[in-house]
């Protein structure tokens, strides 16, 4: 299985950057992780709803670029399904029996994802009720992800 996180922004944070390399490393042994940064557009407090919808969708088209025909994608949005970790370790399993080889998910910038990018989702999740910094997200999903594998592999995991 190959796995792709497609994020807004570059990641600039010291301790989410070490964070993101333990577990690219620890997810190196169940998956093949690409990790991939598409720019951000500058988005002052004060911008227009039409404003707001321009920096989406150029961040969106940023984000489309890089997905393959075929790859399952999984929106992070916080209007998505919430799944327990061990339904997202079961999602993981059926995609991989299904033959879905390569998974997308994609985490947007600080306005949230374009429709175009929702719209070509095939899943929607959502971690929380709660918005989360996009750059931690990332850190999150990744961790969530390993557990994933962990459960899957019948692996032990601190509960
Ligand atoms: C700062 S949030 C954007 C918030 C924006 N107001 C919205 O409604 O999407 C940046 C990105 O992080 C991800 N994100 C943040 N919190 C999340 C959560 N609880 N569940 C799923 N994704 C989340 C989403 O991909 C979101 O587009």
């Amino acid at each position: 299985m190959n796995i792709t996180i497609i994020s807004v922004g570059k990641l600039k944070e010291k301790y989410l950057k070490q964070g993101i390399e333990e577990y690219t490393k620890r997810l190196s042994r169940y998956t093949k992780l690409n990790l991939v940064e598409v720019p951000d557009e500058k988005a002052p407090e004060n911008l227009s709803n039409a404003e707001e919808q321009i920096v989406k969708n150029k961040e969106g088209e940023g984000i489309l670029k890089h997905i393959k025909e075929g790859t399952y994608v999984i929106a992070l949005d916080l209007k998505g399904k919430m799944l327990s970790s061990e339904e997202l370790a079961d999602k993981l399993q059926n995609l991989g029996i299904t033959g879905n080889s390569n998974i997308a998910f994609i985490i947007g910038g600080s306005l949230g994802l374009s429709d175009e990018v929702l719209k070509r989702a095939d899943y929607k999740l959502c971690f929380s009720p709660m918005t989360f910094p996009h750059q931690l997200m990332r850190l999150i999903l990744l961790e969530q992800v390993y557990r994933g594998f962990r459960i899957m592999k019948g692996e032990p995991y601190h509960k």
